[in-house]
Formats: C-alpha cells, sequence, structure tokens
C-alpha cells in the first residue's frame, strides 16, 4: 500500500487529489455535535494542501435514499473543515454535477473543495457494478490521484471506496495508516482476557461479526439496541425495543456456540425503559423505570442499561488484558440514558488493559460525556470498520489501495 509520504515525496503540486474522507459526523440539524471525523482527516488535508495540491473532498454522511437530502448535507462539514483548517473551504452542491466541476476547475493549488454527499447519487452504494462503476468513472474526472483516509467507510463496498481507487494512481492517507497499524497490533499480539463490548443502533449490520469475534474473544458483553434481539431470542418480551427478529435464530446460535467455546457471553440483567423515546432536542427529562431483563412490559422499550448490570459489565471489564468496545450502551445522547455508556467508558479506563473505543458514535460518546480521549489506547474512526478488521475479513477499501 502506497502512503500518502510517498505519494508527497513523488509531487503533487498543481495536481488534483481526490480524498475519499469520512465526514459522517452526529448533527443536530446543522449543528455539528463532535466534529472527532473531521479532526481525524485533517492532517491528511492540511498536507496535500501545502503541498501544493488542488483536494478534493468527499464522503458520505448518513444513510439517505439515494436522492439529494438537505437534512444529509455535508455543507456543515465543509464549513468545519474551513475553520479547523483555518482557510476557506469551497463546497459543491451536488456530486459529480456542473456545481463540482466548476468548484474543481476553480481551485487553485494548495486551495480545498468538499462535494456534496457522495450518497446522494444511487451509484455510490449500489450492489450493481456497473452502476457503482459508472458512478466511480464520474467521480474519476474530478480528481488525478486518489487517496482513501475515510477509515469508517473502508468496510463498505461503494463506488468512492472501492472502485475509484481502481480508476487513478492512490494511497492511504495518514488516518488509515494509523488505524490499520494499531488495530494489526490488536490482531497479532492479544493480550488476555480479551474482552468486546458490542452495542449501538446497528443491529442488522453488527450481529454478524459475532460469529468470527467467537473465536477471539474470551468475553463478549452485549448492550444498545444489540441486546433486545438476543433477550427475544431466549423468549423474553421485548415490548418495542429495536429488534430483528429476523435474527432470533442466529443469535440462538452464538449463544450455543459461545457455550460450547467457552467464550462468557453476557447480556444485561436489568434494563431502563419507557413508553417513549426522549426528546434529544429539548433533553426534557425522560423518568424512565428500571426493569429486569425478562420483565420488559410490552409497551415499553429498552433505552439504556440498568444499574445493576452497569456493575455486572465493571467487573467483566476489570482484569482485561484487550478491550474493544463499539457501540453505546443506550441513547446516550439524552443524560438519562447515558449511565450504562458512562460506565462503560470509566470501566475500560480502571481496566489494565490496551483499550480501543471504535465506531462515530461510541468516540463521540466518550468525548461528548467528558472523558480525556488520550486516556484511552486507541479511539478508532470506525466502529463496523474496526470490527471487520478484527474479524480479520478483507476490508474492500483496504483492498483497492493495494498496488
Ligand atoms: N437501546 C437503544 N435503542 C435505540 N438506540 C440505541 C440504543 N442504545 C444505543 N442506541 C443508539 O445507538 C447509536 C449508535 O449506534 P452505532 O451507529 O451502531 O454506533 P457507532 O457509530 O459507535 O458504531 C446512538 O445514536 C444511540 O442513541
Ligand atoms: O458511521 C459509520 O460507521 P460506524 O457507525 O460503524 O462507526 C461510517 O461512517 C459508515 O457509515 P455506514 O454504516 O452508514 O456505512
Amino acid at each position: 500500500m502506497k502512503t500518502i509520504d510517498e505519494l508527497l515525496a513523488e509531487g503533487v503540486a498543481g495536481k488534483r487529489v481526490f480524498v475519499r474522507a469520512d465526514l459522517n459526523v452526529p448533527l443536530d440539524g446543522d449543528t455539528i455535535t463532535d466534529d472527532g471525523r473531521i479532526r481525524a482527516v485533517q492532517p491528511t488535508i492540511k498536507a496535500l494542501a501545502e503541498a501544493g495540491a488542488k483536494v478534493v473532498v468527499a464522503s458520505h454522511l448518513g444513510r439517505p435514499k439515494g436522492a439529494p437530502d438537505p437534512a444529509f448535507s455535508l455543507a456543515p462539514a465543509a464549513a468545519r473543515l474551513g475553520e479547523l483548517l483555518g482557510t476557506e473551504v469551497a463546497f459543491a452542491t451536488d456530486t459529480v454535477g456542473e456545481s463540482a466541476k466548476a468548484t474543481v476547475a476553480g481551485l487553485a493549488d494548495g486551495q480545498v473543495a468538499v462535494i456534496e454527499n457522495l450518497r446522494f447519487n444511487p451509484g455510490e452504494t449500489s450492489k450493481d457494478d456497473a452502476e457503482r462503476d459508472a458512478f466511480a468513472a464520474r467521480l474519476a474526472e474530478l480528481a488525478d490521484l486518489y487517496v482513501g483516509d475515510g477509515f469508517g467507510a473502508v468496510h463498505r463496498k461503494h463506488a468512492s471506496v472501492y472502485d475509484l481507487p481502481g480508476k487513478l494512481p492512490h494511497a492511504a492517507g495518514f488516518l488509515i495508516s494509523t488505524e490499520v497499524g494499531v488495530l494489526k497490533k490488536l490482531t497479532d499480539d492479544v493480550q488476555r482476557p480479551y474482552v468486546v463490548v458490542l452495542g449501538g443502533a446497528k443491529v442488522s449490520d453488527k450481529l454478524g461479526v459475532i460469529d468470527n469475534l467467537l473465536k477471539k474473544a474470551d468475553r463478549i458483553l452485549i448492550g444498545g439496541g444489540m441486546a433486545y434481539t438476543f433477550l427475544a431470542a431466549k423468549g423474553h418480551e421485548v415490548g418495542i425495543s429495536l429488534l430483528q427478529a429476523d435474527q432470533k435464530d442466529t443469535c440462538l446460535e452464538y449463544l450455543a456456540e459461545a457455550e460450547k467455546r467457552g467464550v462468557e457471553f453476557v447480556l444485561p440483567v436489568d434494563v431502563l425503559v419507557s413508553s417513549e423515546f426522549p426528546d434529544l432536542k429539548t433533553k426534557a427529562p425522560a423518568h424512565p423505570d428500571t426493569v429486569a431483563a425478562d420483565a420488559i412490559p410490552a409497551d415499553q422499550e429498552g433505552l439504556d442499561i440498568g444499574p445493576k448490570t452497569r456493575e455486572l459489565y465493571a467487573a467483566k471489564l476489570a482484569d482485561a488484558g484487550t478491550v474493544f468496545w463499539n457501540g453505546p450502551m443506550g441513547v446516550f445522547e439524552h443524560p438519562d440514558y447515558a449511565n450504562g455508556t458512562k460506565a462503560v467508558a470509566q470501566a475500560l479506563l480502571d481496566s489494565p488493559g490496551f483499550t480501543v473505543v471504535g465506531g462515530g458514535d461510541s468516540a463521540a460518546a466518550v468525548r461528548t460525556l467528558g472523558f480525556d480521549e488520550t486516556a484511552f489506547g486507541h479511539i478508532s474512526t470506525g466502529g463496523g470498520a474496526s470490527l471487520e478488521y478484527l474479524e480479520g475479513k478483507t476490508l474492500p477499501g483496504l483492498a483497492a489501495l493495494e498496488d
């Protein structure tokens, strides 16, 4: 894999360099609530601009449905990038249309532009190779060189991640090199007990990783939205909690496999429930009830792990040699449902092992809940990406960067 240092040494002055970043930041309206992912890719953009490149930054944000949707515009991220760089950053209001072409054509050496959300075009995420390839070909017209630095998206076989690098001379940015370096260490030299904590809301995406993690981890702790499919699989009522009903049998298979392999598989013993999802804007008090995990009322949803589970998970992390954590334990964006996530973050800090926190929201949670991010072993910008890397899978966005 060519590094950005090698690319810089070859000279990028006057060249248009496409930087595939992951600027998928949490937003409250158009206010960015955590800019960690923008800061993480800044060194690559800065180095290219300082070397005289015309830098074209591209990313997805959220999961729009293949058409423009103002709620998912990258304009706030472009503005924040400009603030961090201390320079004007141009913004194109489309991806490969007239605005993008004119914006890129108008760049002077050393200037930076951001193009609009790649997922506004259906070709970006298409499962049809030809449709993806056609979109990648249009993106390729915007640049002379490609730098992959969107670590959070390298597990996606998407046009800008997988197809585009094949069309341009390419290299890996600083962020991808750092992320891969740390995660590689975690796979090559894992100190035991190796504890994996999984939560969050991307349940269908992330349930699948458990299959492989069962072969690697000593303990797996489940929280967040991930817990309820397991509880339902065990025959418990989960009310209106997040549920992947078609995955219940898979969950039972995982539980059986864990027992067979001697992997401790730990589910919440109590949860905080409410009949309503909390108001994340006003943060009005939610008054949740605490119930046993096998006693969730039919009209309520589980929104955080409960106090007994917090203690249990802290105990299960106390002797960890290595911890990988992806996915908040609850709807941490509301203070009444942040305690589970806080407890796990604190337990990582108290554990003697090497601790890795992965994922856009997990990393944002750690920072917005007031933890010192430098106290963790590594904060990864990718949740799904780091999980799939740790599974030992070939990630499309990394494979595409190899020579
Ligand atoms: N019990 C729950 N019900 C609904 N959403 C939840 C629950 N627990 C956590 N979440 C949500 O999960 C989201 C983060 O999930 P995810 O994207 O999978 O994590 P990451 O970005 O760290 O990989 C947060 O917005 C949080 O509010
Ligand atoms: O937020 C992301 O992943 P993560 O929640 O697993 O950290 C990445 O930006 C990838 O987004 P996607 O899961 O919509 O492809």
